[in-house]
């Protein structure tokens, strides 16, 4: 069986409010990134790697990589609009049957033994998304009204979220939907039951700055 891994670099971090995007950023003076890309490269099932980047930001990429004596072999794909987008022109790269992890940059923190799990529980299930349960209360918003809901039937969900090919084209086929957030929103959307495996508290996404703060703490030397 082959495995892929498209790793999603495209966003522009708004967030974040850097000038610099942060899947760049400097996190144990190595770039977000190239710590993420580290982490499936030293994953046993050995995925081909797929960097989805901006075109405008590719220029940079290069001159990062030779900074940083980088030579993790992958291949570059053009972002999209959204990241529905950017993991749909990473699909039409794939072109023969595999397994395929689709993961944030901005999650460097992955573990290869959850890289490795996922590929695994997919290959038996045709899919798996890696999720933890909710330590916090939670309630819903609805018309100004909100009510508690049973925290145990809550999953937040992470990346790896991983798939047949086969399912992947068939999903990202259809219009984009500003309500996919995810590889399995879009999945589910075309009658797909979704697997979940136990995520990892400390794969944490980069989104605000004290996340950047949090995984140089979390971030083993
Ligand atoms: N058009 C896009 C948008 C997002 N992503 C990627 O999807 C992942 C998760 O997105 P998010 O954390 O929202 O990143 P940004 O879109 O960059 O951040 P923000 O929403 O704050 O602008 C990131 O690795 C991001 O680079 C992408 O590849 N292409
Ligand atoms: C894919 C994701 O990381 C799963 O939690 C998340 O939905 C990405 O959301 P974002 O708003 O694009 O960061």
């Amino acid at each position: 069986m082959k495995y892929y891994a498209i790793i999603v670099a495209g966003g522009s971090g708004n967030r974040m409010q850097t000038e610099t995007p942060k899947q760049f950023l400097l996190l144990k003076n190595l770039p977000v990134l190239m710590h993420t890309i580290k982490a499936f490269a030293q994953s046993d099932t050995q995925p081909k790697i797929l960097l989805v980047l901006n075109k405008d930001q590719q220029a940079y990429w290069a001159r990062l990589c030779e900074e940083f004596n980088f030579h993790v072999p992958h291949q570059v794909i053009d972002g999209g609009t959204e990241r529905f987008h950017s993991v749909k022109n990473a699909i039409h790269a794939i072109e023969e049957e595999s397994y395929v992890a689709i993961h944030d940059a901005v999650r460097p923190l992955v573990s290869k033994s959850l890289i490795d799990n996922c590929f695994n529980e997919a290959e038996l299930q045709g899919n798996v998304i890696a999720a933890v349960q909710s330590s916090d209360s939670v309630r819903l918003l609805r018309d100004d009204k909100t009510t508690a809901l049973k925290r145990d039937e809550i999953y937040l969900v992470q990346t790896p979220q991983t798939f047949s090919i086969s399912i992947l084209k068939e999903a990202y086929n259809q219009e984009f939907d500003t309500h996919f957030t995810d590889d399995a929103s879009v999945v589910e959307s075309i009658g797909y039951e979704i697997n979940i495996i136990e995520g990892e508290r400390g794969n944490i996404k980069i989104t605000y700055p004290i996340d950047l703060e949090l995984a140089e703490l979390l971030l083993k030397n």
